[in-house]
């Protein structure tokens, strides 16, 4: 469960306070596909970051799955990030390591046991099983993306943030890799929270809100 008790954020620009986020209280059922949509600036990343412990509040609180994260020390928010899921658009692989040492990174070093039939048949659906031994260099941008998703999905998160994750790839692609996410996060029974420009990307997750004046509308 996701919730947001009257979360205010503001930044501030010049001499103004700009509240980017005014009095947003929000609650999301576990397993929820939630897309997040609204006009560039309008704060769909701030609050992603704010689900992700990345920016804190001015008030209000965040809570994700009972813990009120937007109270947790830098410490605690950094095994929090840990245990959720975050994909980004640029992809942010590690260069020097293989695609596989990249997939399996974030859960061996949350000691989350992967073993080595887990590895690749989730590799397999992600259509990267043929790559395990290349270095992120060597792969186009749709099979980079599909890596930072196993990476996430392996260390078995139940929230999973994802800021543009389709953003660098062309229509198709950006459409298959979005269905395959979706998929497997209900299969998995993961929180998504997929932020994009995109409404027709957002139309195939069964809930859309948008964010307009620092508010959100259903
Ligand atoms: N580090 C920062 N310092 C000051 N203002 C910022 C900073 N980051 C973002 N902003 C401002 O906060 C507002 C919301 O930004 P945010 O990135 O959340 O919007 P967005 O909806 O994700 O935009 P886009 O769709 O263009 O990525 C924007 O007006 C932006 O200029």
């Amino acid at each position: 469960m996701i919730e947001l008790k009257n979360v205010i954020f503001s930044r501030v620009d010049g001499d103004i306070k700009r509240k980017i986020l005014n009095d947003i209280s929000l609650a999301i059922t576990p397993a929820t596909q939630l897309a997040l949509v609204g006009d560039s600036g309008s704060g769909k990343s701030t609050l992603l970051n704010l689900l992700a412990g990345l920016l804190q509040p001015d008030s209000g609180e965040v809570i994700v799955n009972n813990t009120v994260i937007s109270d947790l020390k830098a410490q605690q928010l950094a095994y929090y990030r840990r245990s959720i899921g975050i994909i980004f658009q640029q992809y942010q692989l590690l260069s020097p390591l293989s695609v596989k040492d990249n997939i399996t990174f974030q859960a061996r070093l949350n000691k989350m046991p992967c073993g080595e039939d887990e590895i690749i048949s989730l590799a397999e659906r992600l259509g990267i099983a043929h790559k395990l031994d290349a270095l992120p260099q060597q792969l186009s941008g749709g099979e980079q993306q599909r890596v930072g998703i196993a990476r996430a999905l392996l260390n078995r998160p139940n929230l999973l943030l994802a800021d543009e994750p389709t953003g660098n790839l062309d229509t198709q692609r950006a459409q298959d890799v979005l269905e395959l996410l979706v998929e497997l996060c209900d299969e998995r029974a993961i929180n998504l929270v997929l932020v994009t420009h995109s409404t027709r990307l957002a139309s195939q997750l069964p809930m859309q809100l948008t964010l307009k004046d620092g508010q959100l509308h259903g």
